[in-house]
C-alpha cells in the first residue's frame, strides 16, 4: 500500500471511529451521542425578527419590574460595602407572580428561575479547620491512578500522588504509603485546574453589588473545574489603593473555597496612586493593575494618565491592564440614543459598537509601547480589537489578550431578544458582539496564540438588579456569569470543534495565565513540587447548562440550554477532593490569596534587553553655525530680516516676501559665475532612497 493510501485508510479508519487523536486509549468510554436540537446560544432563531426597538410610548411596556425592587435593594443595607446579607433568588417568585399578571399576546417574557444549588448560608471561616478534623490524614495523601496527564506541553498516561496539598510523585508503579485515598481516573485527563484571570465577586458597581460573593462564586468555579480565580480591587476615585486591596482582602479571605489573587484598578491618577503601587507590588503581592478607558467621569483615566500610570508599572515590573473601551465616544452615543427614545438593552450595543473597543485597544497599545510597558488587555470582545492584539504582537510589542468564557461561548444577538430581562440580562462592557462569527474568530486566535488567557469577566446581577436600568439601558448593571461553565464552554467550542487540543486548553485556561502572573508552575501545571490543583475531566461526558441547576447565585446563564461534553467529575483543590462525581463538598475560607510577584520572566524577560537595543542614539554632526531667527518679546516667531537676508546683495534685485522669505523671482547665480550659497557651508550629499520619478539604482540625486 502506498503511503498516501495508508494515510486514505487511516483517516478513514479514524473518522469511522469518530475519536479524536488524542482520546485511543483513554479509557473503555465512549462519548455519548450528542443530542441534536438547536442550540440556544448558538443562535437565536428570531433575534433579528424585529430589529426596531418598540419604544416604551409605543407599546406595553415589557420589563419585568418586582414590586419590591426597591426594598429588595435597600435590604442590602451596605452602600457600596457588601454586608453578606444577600438577594433572596426566591423574591424571583412574586417577580414570575408580577410578570405573569402583567403579560398579554405578543409580550415577551422568560421564566425567571430559581438556583436550585444556592445554599443560603453565612460564610464561617471555621469551616475550614472542620475539614481537616473530618477527613484527617486520608485528606492529606491522595493518589490519582489511570489517567492521562494533560499539560500544556504534552500529555502522558500517568499516576499523580498528592501529600499535604502538593504533588509528589507523577508517574507508573508509583509507591505510596497505606490508607491513600484513591480516585480512579481511567477514561479521564487529568488537568491543572482552571485559572480564571478575570472575575468580579461582590463588585459594589452601578448602585448595587453582584450577586454572587466569594462564597457562591468559588464554589461555582470548583463546580466547573476551575480552581483559582484572579479578582479586581477597585478603589473609587480619590480613594486609596491599599485601602481597598485590604477591604477586598477582608471580604474574600473568610469566604474564598479556592484560591485567589488579586489585580488593582487604577481610577485615578497622582504621585501618591504611583507611591501605592509599588507598595502593593513590594508588600502584598499584587502584580498587576487595570486601568478603565471607559466609564467616564467615574474610574476613566486620560491618555496622559494612562501614560504615567504604565510608566510606573513597567518601573515597578508590574504588569499593566486595560479595559479598553472609548468612554468619551460611549458617552456621546448614549446621549444620542436616549434622545431617540432608544432605551431598552439594544442601546447598550449600539453606544459601544466595535470599533470603539478596537480604537481604544490600538491607542491602549501605542501608548504602553511608547514608554516600552507590558500590556494585558482584559476582555477581548470582538473580532477587531483581538485583530488589534494579533498586529501588534506581529509588529514586536508585548501584548497580551483575554478573550472571557462570554465572547467565545455566546454572542450580542441577544441584545434584540424580545424579552427584556433576557436582553438586560446579557449587558456587560464591552458587549458581546451581533456578528455570531466572533466567538469561532477568537477561539481562533487562542488557538493560534495570538491571545494567550480566558477569564470570564464574572460579574452576576439577577433579575431584580439589572431592572435598576428597566427604562434606561445606562443604569443597568453591567456583567454577566461564567466562573462555572468557563472550562466546558472552552471545551465544547474548542477542542469538540477541533480548533485546539487538549495541550491547548490546559494552555489557555491555566498554564498561560499561571506563567503571565508569574505563579508558574506552582500552578497551571501537573509537575513534582506544583500545587495540588486538579481537575479529573470526564471528555465524553455531557450536560445541559442551566441556570435551574447552576450553582452560582445569580438567576439566569448565559449559556442557557448549551449541551457541552466535558465535565469535572472530580476537582481536586490544595490536594483535597471537593468536587466528587459531580457532588461539590467546597468549604468556605478554604481557599488562599495567592501573592503573585512582579517582574514575571514571561512579561519582562525582554523588556530590559529590548530597552537597551531600542534605546535612542544621538548623532554626532558640527554644531549649526548659521543664522537664527530671533523671537519677539511676545514669544512668536518673527521673521528678522537682517538674520535671514545674506549680505551678498548682488544677487538680489527684489526684496523678500512679506513673510520675510526669499523672493523665488531672484536668480540664485549671477553672471559672474558666482553661486548664492558659495558662502554658505558645505551640505553633505544626501542619499534620497525613493527619489521622485522612480529609483535609479545606485546614484544620487
Ligand atoms: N465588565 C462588566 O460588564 N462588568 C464588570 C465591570 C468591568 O469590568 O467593567
Ligand atoms: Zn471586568
Amino acid at each position: 500500500m502506498s503511503s498516501g493510501s495508508r494515510r486514505a485508510s487511516r483517516f478513514l479508519q479514524e473518522k469511522e471511529d469518530e475519536v479524536p487523536q488524542w482520546i485511543p486509549g483513554l479509557g473503555t468510554d465512549k462519548p455519548r451521542p450528542r443530542t441534536l436540537g438547536t442550540s440556544f446560544f448558538g443562535y437565536v432563531p428570531d433575534a433579528f425578527v424585529e430589529k426596531t426597538p418598540f419604544l416604551p410610548s409605543e407599546k406595553k411596556a415589557t420589563t419585568p419590574t418586582p414590586k419590591d425592587s426597591e426594598t429588595k435593594e435597600a435590604e442590602h443595607k451596605s452602600e457600596g460595602a457588601p454586608n453578606g446579607q444577600y438577594l433572596d433568588p426566591s423574591s424571583s417568585k412574586e417577580f414570575q407572580r408580577d410578570m405573569d399578571a402583567s403579560s398579554d399576546e405578543g409580550v415577551v417574557t422568560e421564566e425567571v428561575v430559581v438556583p436550585q444549588r444556592v445554599e443560603r448560608r453565612a460564610a464561617e471561616p471555621w469551616d475550614a479547620q472542620s475539614v481537616d478534623s473530618t477527613d484527617g490524614s486520608a485528606q492529606n495523601r491522595l493518589l490519582i491512578k489511570g489517567g492521562r496527564v494533560v499539560n500544556d506541553d504534552m500529555m502522558q498516561d500517568a499516576d499523580v500522588y498528592i501529600e499535604d496539598g502538593i504533588i509528589k510523585q507523577v508517574g507508573t508503579n508509583l509507591h505510596t504509603p497505606g490508607g491513600t485515598r484513591v480516585v480512579e481516573a481511567k477514561g479521564h485527563l487529568v488537568m491543572p485546574g482552571g485559572i480564571d484571570t478575570h472575575t468580579h465577586m461582590q463588585l459594589p458597581f452601578m448602585g448595587t453589588f453582584a450577586v454572587d460573593d466569594f462564597y457562591t462564586g468559588t464554589r461555582a468555579a470548583l463546580a466547573g473545574g476551575t480552581t483559582m480565580i484572579m479578582d479586581f480591587a477597585i478603589p473609587q476615585k480619590g480613594e486609596s489603593l491599599v485601602e481597598a486591596y485590604h477591604r477586598w482582602r477582608s471580604w474574600a479571605d473568610p469566604k474564598v473555597c479556592c484560591d485567589y489573587a488579586l489585580h488593582v484598578g487604577v481610577t485615578w491618577w497622582c504621585d501618591k496612586v504611583g507611591k501605592e503601587m509599588e507598595e502593593l507590588t513590594e508588600e502584598h503581592g499584587i502584580n498587576s493593575f487595570k486601568m478603565f478607558m471607559a466609564y467616564k467621569d467615574t474610574w476613566q483615566l486620560d491618555d496622559h494618565d494612562l501614560l504615567e500610570s504604565f510608566k510606573q508599572c513597567k518601573e515597578i515590573g508590574a504588569l499593566a491592564q486595560v479595559h479598553a473601551e472609548n468612554g468619551d465616544i460611549i458617552k456621546e452615543n448614549t446621549a444620542k440614543l436616549l434622545d431617540m427614545g432608544i432605551t431598552g438593552p439594544e442601546g447598550h450595543e449600539l453606544s459601544r459598537p466595535e470599533e470603539v473597543e478596537a480604537e481604544a485597544t490600538n491607542r491602549a497599545c501605542v501608548l504602553a509601547n511608547q514608554v516600552g510597558c507590558p500590556l494585558y488587555v482584559v476582555h477581548v470582545m470582538s473580532k477587531s480589537a483581538a485583530d488589534v492584539v494579533s498586529n501588534k504582537r506581529r509588529q514586536g510589542h508585548i501584548v497580551f489578550g483575554e478573550p472571557i468564557a462570554a465572547s467565545l461561548g455566546t454572542d450580542g444577538t441577544h441584545y434584540y431578544h424580545k424579552c427584556w430581562r433576557h436582553a438586560a440580562a446579557h449587558v456587560m462592557g464591552p458587549p458581546l458582539r451581533p456578528d455570531c462569527e466572533t466567538p469561532k474568530y477568537l477561539m481562533d486566535l487562542l488557538a493560534n496564540g495570538d491571545l494567550q488567557t480566558t477569564g470570564t469577566d464574572n460579574c452576576t446581577f439577577s433579575a431584580s438588579q439589572k431592572a435598576l436600568g428597566k427604562d434606561d439601558f445606562t443604569k443597568i448593571p453591567n456583567g454577566v456569569n461564567g466562573v462555572e461553565d468557563r472550562m466546558s464552554v472552552i471545551w465544547e467550542k474548542g477542542v469538540v470543534s477541533g480548533k485546539i487540543d487538549p495541550c491547548k486548553f490546559v494552555a489557555v485556561t491555566s498554564t498561560n495565565a499561571a506563567k503571565i502572573f508569574n505563579i508558574y508552575p506552582k500552578k497551571g501545571r501537573i509537575a513534582v513540587g506544583s500545587d495540588a490543583d486538579i481537575v479529573v475531566w470526564n471528555p465524553h461526558a455531557t450536560r445541559t447548562i442551566s441556570a435551574k441547576t447552576h450553582y452560582q447565585a445569580v438567576d439566569f446563564n448565559i449559556f442557557e440550554g448549551m449541551e457541552v461534553h466535558g465535565i469535572a467529575d472530580y476537582v481536586i483543590c490544595h490536594g483535597r477532593v471537593v468536587v466528587e462525581e459531580g457532588n461539590v463538598r467546597a468549604v468556605s475560607g478554604m481557599g488562599k490569596f495567592v501573592p503573585t510577584p512582579s517582574h514575571s520572566p514571561y512579561v519582562y524577560g525582554r523588556v530590559q534587553e529590548r530597552d537597551i537595543a531600542n534605546a535612542p542614539k544621538k548623532v554626532d554632526r558640527a554644531p549649526y553655525d548659521g543664522p537664527v531667527i530671533q523671537l519677539n518679546n511676545q514669544g512668536l516667531t518673527q521673521a528678522v530680516e537682517s538674520s535671514i537676508i545674506p549680505t551678498n546683495q548682488e544677487f538680489y534685485t527684489r526684496g523678500p516676501t512679506r513673510c520675510g522669505g526669499l523672493n523665488l523671482h531672484d536668480s540664485s547665480f549671477h553672471v559672474s559665475g558666482a553661486q548664492m550659497n558659495d558662502k554658505s557651508p558645505k551640505r553633505p550629499s544626501v542619499k534620497v532612497h525613493n527619489p521622485p520619478g522612480g529609483k535609479a539604482s545606485g546614484s544620487f540625486w
